[in-house]
């Protein structure tokens, strides 16, 4: 078997087509809608996807800016600047880049988003709402994977997914997502024993972790669906995912590249829910 290639920039490319046009009917309407990120220090690989998120808005017609703090920014300073955000009523959606540097505490910072603003869905509450599955702002990676997914025709209900990875961003929610489309959902971490044996039972399978091409097809099972979410450069400067493409899409029957996964998905859901945040404030001005 050779696996179907789901590339994540075709699918991406619709999207961004659809809301290019709902951003100008809402700025037909008088209202533009308007992202704000913040990015504190100078880690070159945030530095470029937060480039590639504004590159993003331009093309869409969404407003952007972008505060670039330095690496010694305290947590207070940060606050500061997230809090004069919350009370812009131009801006509709406010990201704070990840990772912080180490004096900053990120759980404090992502409660400190006002929730309706909160278009990387990190939020507590937003999270909670994910969890008993009511309307919310979802962080975009797993979004765009079920996005990918469910474009693909794949069916979920029933379907044995297992997540490699336990993050807030990614790991987590994409199986809280996924359950509430009624997956059974395993969730693998660093402390899993006997990891592979799991990974070849997967139906679907998510990988999240950061490390370059650990699954190999050996740990996958004929005709599963690979979800590739890592974006790991090695030394030459080469991009690798978590998955070993090459040998495992002789097996699966879906297969996601790096680069052209994943990565322009989390962008597109980035402007689908600045999109729907801007929507939301402005109904709710009247
Ligand atoms: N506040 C947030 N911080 C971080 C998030 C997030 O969703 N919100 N996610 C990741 C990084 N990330 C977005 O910020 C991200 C990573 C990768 C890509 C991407 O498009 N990758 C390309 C390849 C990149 C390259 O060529 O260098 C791809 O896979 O095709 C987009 C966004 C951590 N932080």
């Amino acid at each position: 078997m050779t696996a179907e290639i789901i590339y994540g920039s075709k699918i991406a490319e619709k999207i961004r087509a659809n809301i290019k046009e709902e951003v100008q009917h809402l700025e037909n309407n008088g209202v533009r809608p308007g992202l704000s990120v913040i990015i504190v220090g100078d880690n070159p690989a945030s530095k470029s996807y937060v480039k590639f998120k504004q590159r993003a808005c331009e093309k869409a017609g969404i407003q952007s800016d972008v505060i670039e703090l330095p690496e010694h920014t305290t947590q207070e300073e940060l606050l500061h600047h997230v809090k004069q955000l919350n009370e812009d009523p131009s801006v509709h959606g406010i990201l704070v880049q990840l990772p912080l540097p180490d004096q900053i505490d990120e759980k404090v910072i992502i409660e400190s988003i006002s929730p309706e603003k909160d278009v990387d869905g990190f939020h507590p509450y937003n999270i909670g709402r994910l969890q008993t599955d009511q309307d919310a702002f979802v962080p975009c990676t797993p979004l765009g994977i079920l996005a990918m997914v469910k474009e693909s025709n794949i069916a979920i209900t029933g379907k044995h997914v297992v997540v490699v990875g336990r993050s807030n961003i990614v790991g987590k929610p994409a199986g809280q997502l996924f359950l509430n489309e009624h997956a059974t959902v395993t969730y693998c971490h660093s402390a899993t024993k006997d990891l592979f044996n799991i990974t070849k039972q997967a139906d679907i399978l998510i990988v999240a972790v950061g490390k370059a091409k650990m699954i190999k097809k050996e740990s996958v099972k004929d005709g599963a669906v690979v979800i590739d979410v890592g974006n790991n450069y090695l030394s030459d400067g080469s991009l690798a995912g978590d998955v070993d493409f090459e040998s495992v899409k002789e097996v699966a029957s879906y297969i996601t590249p790096v680069p052209k996964g994943v990565g322009p998905m989390t962008i597109t859901m980035l402007l689908q829910n600045t999109l729907k945040a801007a929507k939301q404030i402005s109904s709710k001005r009247g």
